[in-house]
């Protein structure tokens, strides 16, 4: 076995989209790739050195945040957001060859797999009860042993086929166009410099729980010029009806506009975990609005600075 370093970690077993999703990063394929059962689990293993970096999911366009994911980061010892993969997802509806459509009674999968197929699984096996595993993959091995009571699962295509299942059907999900979000974690360490597509991730807890208060973090983007991707809101888990925000903006911290938002958070909120910086998926490019540049800023610093050393100049 390779020593950690050239190994990295992803949320498995063989076959999850998150597998998929990690063979898509170009050298993955050279590396050793160790699969953990759950996300904790392949944080974890990136936060004790058993790996380099992990794979786990983030979101996805239909079904929105993983908590587990979103959770583990904001609560769990300090971890580092490097890259993001956009995954399109495709389900199949896969059993052990011989059954048919109609003798699926237990169909088990992933809650997000679910999730996103529960319209075709309710319009076509209506007669079935729908059971969630740890994976899509975990759902495909469950079901290609014929002692585990189910029937049926959802999964991708390669999982289906690599635990010696039969597709029932193709294509079943309720939005074809959806698309899995995936983030790769290492240890914290210097951010890499910005690659000028970038997006910075970071969760915030306010300060106190008052009007304007949500208005008050976001002010500190809105007002240099900080485009926001996402926005999630998550419990606490301390009191009911208390919430921190995982929030996605466009740029990177070395962006000035980025790190004067980030001063302005540290400045009013409670705390401000700092997910990343890395490039975005999309290489979508961000509009700087006037007056927001690295080079409005540095004019502006050395129009204070001038003003410090000659005041009435
Ligand atoms: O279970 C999997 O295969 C995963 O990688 C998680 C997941 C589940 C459903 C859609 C996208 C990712």
């Amino acid at each position: 076995m390779t020593p950690g370093p050239e190994r990295y970690g992803y949320f498995g077993p063989e076959g999850t989209f998150t597998h998929q999703a990690l063979l898509s990063i170009p050298g993955a394929d050279q590396r050793e790739l160790t699969p953990y059962a759950t996300v904790a689990g392949c944080l974890d293993a990136v936060r004790d050195g058993e790996v380099a970096a992990g794979l786990v999911p983030i979101e996805n366009s239909v079904e929105g945040g993983v908590s587990a994911t979103l959770d583990n980061l904001t609560y769990g010892r300090p971890l580092m957001i490097t890259r993001e993969v956009l995954l399109p997802v495709q389900f199949t509806l896969f059993a052990r060859p011989g059954t048919a459509l109609g003798d699926v009674r237990r169909v088990i999968t992933h809650p997000h797999a679910a999730a996103q197929c529960r319209d075709w699984l309710a319009a076509n096996v209506p007669q079935a009860t729908i059971t969630t595993e740890g994976s899509t993959a975990a759902a495909a091995a469950a079901v290609a042993d014929p002692g585990s009571g189910y029937d049926a699962a959802v999964s991708s295509d390669i999982a289906g086929r690599l635990y010696g299942l039969q597709p029932l059907a193709t294509g079943i999900a309720d939005n074809d166009a959806a698309v899995t979000r995936f983030i790769l974690l290492t240890k914290p360490g210097p951010v890499a410099p910005a690659s000028g597509v970038d997006k910075t991730t970071m969760v915030l807890f306010m300060r106190a729980d008052r009007s304007g208060a949500l208005l008050e973090l976001l002010d500190q983007f809105a007002s240099r010029g900080v485009n926001l991707c996402r926005i999630e809101s998550r419990p606490t888990k301390t009191v009911f009806g208390s919430y921190c925000f995982a929030v996605d903006a466009e740029g990177h911290i070395d962006d000035e506009r980025m790190a004067e938002a980030m001063m302005g958070l540290h400045r009013v909120s409670a705390q401000v975990i700092f997910l990343g910086s890395y490039p975005r998926a999309d290489a979508t490019q961000q509009h700087v609005l006037p007056g927001t540049s690295n080079a409005d800023y540095g004019a502006a610093r050395e129009w204070l600075d001038s003003l410090r050393q000659h005041p009435g100049a």
